[in-house]
């Protein structure tokens, strides 16, 4: 690293300064003398502080504010420290301690990290995104929000931001993105939070959401300036509202390399979590029958990977057959054709009157997800609802009535949100449950068998897709560079062990993310959208990934 700064201005950055852990002649080529205690620390030691210092706080928001502030004392021993404790930190730089985070973000507020883009200074885009500093060749990824959706817990304004800087960091922990080469990013269209909106600590922009044509022009003026200042970065989706994430997905991905996270990347850690699934319970995948509750975003990406995986293994002879296996279920109850609530992308799974006549519901106006467990006899039930608890014991023993080995997945975030525990699945399933998660659960004690709870969350996917499209400078992200990057992670896991996880762990995450990163290098290769094809992949992903380490300083 090369380092023209001096003094104090050293310190103040916290990609060069590395505290007590200078030596002593850098501190007198530094001009840091004076400025520090005069006791010399390696890194391990600072780690074993700055760990003892994260204990010691007694509250999840406080653990997560005390590695915010690590962060920007000092990025390096910040990933240092998380590496060594990537499972323990995880859930308190991402789910389930990030949405608690976003909430409280005008209250904790102390100092800015990333981009702010107001709708109302639209002109102001293209200048504040110079402002961050970085050139056109220094940037891999910029993660963008407009905190629409924020996971379960909805409209969170300007505290969005939190999701992009969470995001990026789980790219540089868990894929070695080098800190630097990234942009988290806010789109501030307003709120229609009331709480925020009627609080005196608010800091983004005090008025209800913008939509329509406005709303599109100033994405559109972001995503021209994205492509003029910084060509080759990746544009990564997350947390958009349903309204927008598809329309916006579908506007850029040919275009330019952009995915939704939301979207693609949980579509192809479900996927993968599936995959294992119905392995256990030996039924071919296109002889299940699967429930989407919370079909929005993420359930209908979900859907979309699952069919497309009937089609290409030719399990199911047409789109229509493979559409047949889902049943969708929204705030609305199940979808049903000829709803007007239903949006272009959720259309094609909506299911004729016709073959509800005749079931035995409660509500007619209203097909709930028990009446659907009772009449459409699941054996996949998939939620992505935000709705917590939404999978009750009455659902759960019905649902085991008609199948050996249930597969349920609580997918929705953070752990207040999701639709049942594990302890409670394995319970009212008599232990027959095959379970993954959103958030992080331990695990649990059924029956004399250990079960262990996969955590199926796109932090599995999204950072091993950034490090191969940055590796081999691919142009787009494809549909078949998701569908590898399932593949990869489906083909980590052996759940046949009873009580085993149905994905590798997030302890793993390395291994994840590189293999990941290899499968989706070699689809873009071979879909001819990457610009450098890897000729030895393995070499030449290890290089690219950034060490948490102090690097080796020039004075200049
Ligand atoms: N595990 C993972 O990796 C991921 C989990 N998620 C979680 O999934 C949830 C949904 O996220 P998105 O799809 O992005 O949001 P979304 O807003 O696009 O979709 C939510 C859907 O749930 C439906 N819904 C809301 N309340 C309902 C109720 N009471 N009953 C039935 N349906 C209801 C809505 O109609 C909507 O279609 C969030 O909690 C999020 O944290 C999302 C992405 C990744
Ligand atoms: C994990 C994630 O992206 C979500 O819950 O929205
Ligand atoms: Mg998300």
């Amino acid at each position: 690293m090369r380092i023209r700064a001096r003094g104090r201005e050293v310190l103040s950055n916290p990609m060069t300064n590395r505290g007590t852990a200078f030596t002593a002649e850098q501190r007198e080529a530094l001009e840091l003398d004076g400025l520090m205690p005069t006791g010399y620390t390696t890194m391990e030691s600072q780690t074993h502080r700055v760990y003892e210092q994260f204990r010691s706080s007694n509250t999840m928001l406080g653990k997560f504010l005390n590695l915010a502030a690590l962060r920007d004392r000092n990025e390096v021993l910040f990933y240092h420290l998380l590496s060594a404790h990537l499972e323990e930190m995880l859930p308190v730089i991402y789910t389930p301690t990030i949405g608690e985070a976003i909430e409280r973000f005008s209250h904790t507020y102390n100092r800015p990290r990333g981009v702010f883009l107001s709708i109302d200074r639209p002109d102001q885009v293209e200048t504040s995104l110079k402002n961050y500093g970085l050139g056109a060749d220094d940037v891999d990824l910029v993660c963008v929000t407009d905190s629409e959706g924020i996971l379960g817990i909805g409209d969170q304004g300007i505290g969005g931001i939190q999701i992009a800087i969470g995001k990026l960091s789980v790219y540089t922990a868990a894929a070695g993105i080098h800190p630097r080469r990234v942009i988290p990013v806010v789109l501030d269209v307003g709120t229609n939070n009331l709480g925020l909106l009627s609080s005196d600590f608010y800091l983004g922009e005090r008025h209800g959401r913008v939509r329509g044509a406005r709303y599109d022009e100033f994405v559109d003026d972001f995503v021209t300036a994205v492509q003029k200042l910084f060509p080759h970065a990746m544009i990564h989706w997350e947390d958009i509202g349903t309204n927008n994430a598809y329309r916006i997905l579908q506007r850029y991905q040919h275009e330019i390399c952009t995915f939704n996270d939301d979207i693609q990347g949980t579509a192809a850690v479900v996927l993968a979590a599936i995959l294992a699934a119905v392995d256990v319970t030996g039924i071919d995948l296109d002889d299940h029958r699967i429930v989407s509750f919370g079909a929005g975003s993420a359930g209908i990406g979900i859907a979309n990977l699952i069919r497309d995986q009937m089609l290409r293994t030719g399990a199911s002879e047409s789109e229509e057959e493979a559409y047949a296996r889902f049943w969708p279920i929204g705030i609305q109850g199940l979808y049903l054709e000829g709803d007007p609530r239903l949006l272009d992308f959720q259309q094609p799974y909506a299911r004729t009157r016709a073959e509800v006549a005749d079931w035995e519901v409660k509500d007619p106006a209203k097909i709930g997800l028990l009446d659907v467990v009772r009449n459409a006899r699941p054996t996949i039930l998939i939620g992505t609802s935000t709705r917590g608890g939404a999978f009750t014991r009455e659902i759960v023993e019905e649902m085991t009535k008609h199948c050996a080995r249930p597969i349920i997945f609580p997918l929705s975030n953070p752990t207040s949100r999701a639709e049942a525990t594990p302890a409670d699945l394995l319970e009212w399933s008599d232990g027959k449950a095959l379970i993954a998660t959103g958030s992080p659960f331990g695990p649990v004690d059924h029956g004399g068998v250990r079960h262990t709870i996969a955590q199926s969350n796109n932090a599995l996917i999204f950072p091993g897709l950034g490090l191969g499209v940055a590796a081999c400078r691919a142009t787009r992200v494809t549909e078949g560079m998701i569908a590898a990057a399932a593949e990869a992670l489906a083909g980590l896991v052996n759940a046949w062990r009873p009580g085993a996880p149905l994905l590798p762990g997030m302890s793993d995450l390395r291994l994840v993310s590189t293999t990941v990163a290899i499968a989706v290098a070699e689809r873009a290769a071979a879909e001819g959208v990457a610009l450098n094809p890897l000729t030895d992949p393995i070499q030449q992903i290890y290089e690219r990934m950034w060490q948490p380490k102090y690097p080796k300083v020039e004075v200049i």
